[in-house]
């Protein structure tokens, strides 16, 4: 077995546990390999660096919390390897194990005790293809504290125009963090489906949307001189001009997680509505 290492290189005990598992895993014949930074961090395993776009491995383990799960998937665009998320973040509701839980839950997925959970991208485009969304694409205003002016379309058909700070386009995956805290609705992965969110929108009758995963949905920015942003899963940025198109639609590459347990209402539970920063 081949196994990757992406961590958090700002949290010391992310950094020990990688160098903890790397040493377990080279002495159950896994062949290793490490996010150069993190090996410039351990100064050791020098042999096993490997920019994270360039690793040929069946898993790669992400040790932080969404973000840097988040970051890892959009290294690996395209190549269909699933993460298996070690949470050393704040919430990690994409991540399936604790630290403590770490060297079991290793055991079984060396046993192959373990499976493949596949979840729905978002496909952008503007002016050319941008890196698919795992969680959500974020329109909002240059500059802060003022409105955009958008027209949205699902399958050619205008939904409606409206005025607000912004507008989140989220997967079933992104339904559970910006766009829920806009006030969407939770969607279970498995629902084939995109949710459009208004962020603070200027019109009371503006409300989430829930629209078929098989749609193309297009945001048009509709007034001159208030230039956009759209934001990639917290983790890419690109600027939106007037009278500009951005489309949305199913991406046909997928995410991919390693899985011990099929427990999305209790992630749910446990992780967001005691408060979604960790708090009891
Ligand atoms: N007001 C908000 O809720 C808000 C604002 C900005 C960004 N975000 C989210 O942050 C994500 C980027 O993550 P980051 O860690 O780089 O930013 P970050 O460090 O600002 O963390 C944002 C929070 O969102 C949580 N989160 C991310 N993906 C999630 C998911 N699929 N389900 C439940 N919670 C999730 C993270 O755990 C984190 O606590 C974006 O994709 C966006 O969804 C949320
Ligand atoms: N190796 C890295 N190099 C640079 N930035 C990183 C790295 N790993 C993670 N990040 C960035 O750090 C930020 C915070 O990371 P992360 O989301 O994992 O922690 P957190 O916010 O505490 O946890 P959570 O997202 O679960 O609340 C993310 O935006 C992520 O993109």
């Amino acid at each position: 077995m081949r196994i990757g290492i992406a961590a958090r290189l700002d949290i010391h005990k992310a950094i020990e546990l990688t160098d903890d598992l790397t040493d377990f895993l080279i002495k159950n014949s896994v062949k290793v390999f490490l996010d150069p930074a993190l090996v410039k961090k351990l100064n050791k395993y020098h042999d096993s660096a490997r920019e994270i776009h360039d690793m040929d491995v069946d898993i790669i383990i992400a040790i932080g919390g969404d973000g840097t799960i988040l970051r890892t998937q959009s290294f690996i665009d395209g190549k269909n390897i699933p993460i298996f998320g070690i949470n050393m973040g704040t919430v990690g509701f994409l991540t399936e194990i604790g630290p403590e839980e770490s060297f079991h839950a290793l055991k079984e997925v060396l046993n192959g005790n373990y499976f493949i959970e596949e979840r729905t991208r978002l496909e952008v485009w503007h002016n050319k293809d941008l890196a698919p969304a795992l969680n959500e694409v974020v329109l909002m205003t240059r500059k802060p504290a003022k409105m955009l002016h958008l027209e949205i379309r699902v399958d050619d058909e205008i939904v409606e125009e409206l005025r607000a700070d912004g507008l989140i386009i989220a997967t079933p995956s992104g339904s559970t963090a910006y766009a829920m805290s806009a006030g969407g609705p939770i969607v279970d992965p498995r629902v084939n489906a995109f949710i459009i969110v208004p962020i603070c929108p200027f019109k009371l009758g503006s409300r989430p949307t829930v629209v078929s995963g098989e749609s193309i949905i297009s945001v048009k920015l509709l007034r001159e001189g208030k230039k956009a942003i759209a934001v990639i899963d917290g983790q890419v940025e690109e600027e939106i001009n007037y009278m500009e198109e951005v489309i949305f639609k199913k991406s046909d590459q997928h995410a991919y997680f390693v899985r011990l347990t099929k427990e999305f209402y209790k992630k749910v539970r446990e992780k967001l509505i005691k408060g979604g920063i960790g708090l009891e």
